[in-house]
């Protein structure tokens, strides 16, 4: 069993909701996997076997709860098993600018930070107009008229695709176990 940190800088929910279903993804594979915000929390990586850290992307950039903390522990995240995953609009397409997009948020953020992610997971977020304000609501809707077209403020949308958030999970959990020379876990 490793003890994997799930950790994530969200603004609206959807990167905490998809950190927790990696959570129990980890949890039903048998390592302990406590899902942490990292705005709310003063967390130390050198306490865990593995990490795994979720960001969103707001007016492209991820969050800086985020930032601060990859570019703090640096170090620690270096010496262990680590995966990243970002979630927004530009993956929520198969457009391939959008894709383009999505990957380049990432590359930035690996040159700026200097964080490089043994794995990297790219999700659809969410339109929630429902919880957004007035401007917040104008906003995403130009927004969102470039990315998935779904400009209808009387409804919510949900873009992530939870069988890639699952993959992603087993594949990182196969990752963690294999460096860690632990055995899989036996399926019946
Ligand atoms: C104010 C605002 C700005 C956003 N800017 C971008 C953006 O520049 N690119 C993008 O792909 N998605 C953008 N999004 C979409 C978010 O990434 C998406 O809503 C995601 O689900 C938010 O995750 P969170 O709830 O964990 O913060 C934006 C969303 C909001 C509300």
């Amino acid at each position: 069993m490793a003890t994997i940190l799930v950790c994530y800088g969200t603004s609206e929910g959807q990167t905490e909701t998809i950190a927790e279903r990696i959570g129990d993804r980890l949890t039903e594979r048998g390592h302990r996997a406590p899902v942490r915000n990292v705005a709310e929390n003063d967390l130390d990586p050198t306490g865990y076997d593995a990490v795994v850290i979720g960001s969103s992307i707001h007016m492209g950039s991820h969050q800086s709860s985020i930032e601060g903390f990859v570019r703090e522990n640096r170090e620690a995240l270096a010496g262990r098993p680590t995966g990243f995953f970002q979630v927004s609009l530009s993956s929520a397409t198969d457009d391939p600018d959008r894709r383009a997009e999505a990957a380049g948020y990432v590359e930035d953020f690996e040159d700026s930070t200097a964080f490089h992610p043994d794995r990297v997971g790219l999700f659809g977020g969410a339109l929630r107009y429902s919880k957004y304000g007035f401007l917040k609501r104008l906003l995403m809707k130009q927004i969102a008229k470039r990315a998935t077209g779904d400009t209808d403020t009387s409804r919510d949308y949900e873009y992530t695709d939870w069988d890639e958030v699952e993959a992603f999970a087993e594949d990182f959990a196969a990752f963690v176990e294999g460096r860690l020379g632990e055995a899989p876990p036996r399926t019946e």
